[in-house]
């Protein structure tokens, strides 16, 4: 897990996502702060659409963000939803994480509002997944 600094940069980085998520439907915030194997922070936030289906999560931007980086490879992410919930990433964003993280490594730290947390690794909310493994 990350040490207390780098989660501090990560919370201000997904709070700051948040910030700028366009949620005029939901009006669910969600950002994301994603970290790469090199140490860069990649945030990202939700982004809906009036053709809801076409709505994209926080997770989802900040993975096109790392790749766009040139880094194909995460360590953690954290997540910051809205007011006092603390929100694990959907079922697709787990699918979408998984291929480029270690599942047993990777570690999703959720926290809310007040600065309360609860964390997980990817293979203990996604396991037994269906991963580029299969493919190879
Ligand atoms: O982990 C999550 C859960 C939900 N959302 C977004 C999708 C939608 O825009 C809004 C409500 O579901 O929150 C995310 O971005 N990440
Ligand atoms: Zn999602």
């Amino acid at each position: 897990m990350a040490d207390e600094s780098l989660k501090a940069e990560m919370l201000a980085v997904a709070r700051a996502a948040r910030a700028a998520s366009y949620a005029p439907y939901s009006n669910y915030r969600v950002g994301a702060a994603l970290l790469g194997e090199d140490g860069r922070i990649f945030g990202g936030c939700n982004v809906e659409n009036a053709a809801y289906p076409q709505g994209v999560c926080a997770e989802a931007g900040a993975l096109s963000a790392m790749v766009l980086a040139g880094v194909r490879k995460a360590k953690g992410v954290l997540v910051v939803g809205d007011g006092q919930h603390l929100i694990t990433p959907c079922g697709g964003c787990r699918q979408k994480l998984r291929e480029f993280a270690q599942p047993e490594d990777f570690w999703v730290l959720a926290v809310n509002e007040s600065g309360q947390q609860q964390q997980w690794t990817l293979e203990q909310l996604f396991p037994h997944s269906f991963s580029p493994d299969h493919l190879a």
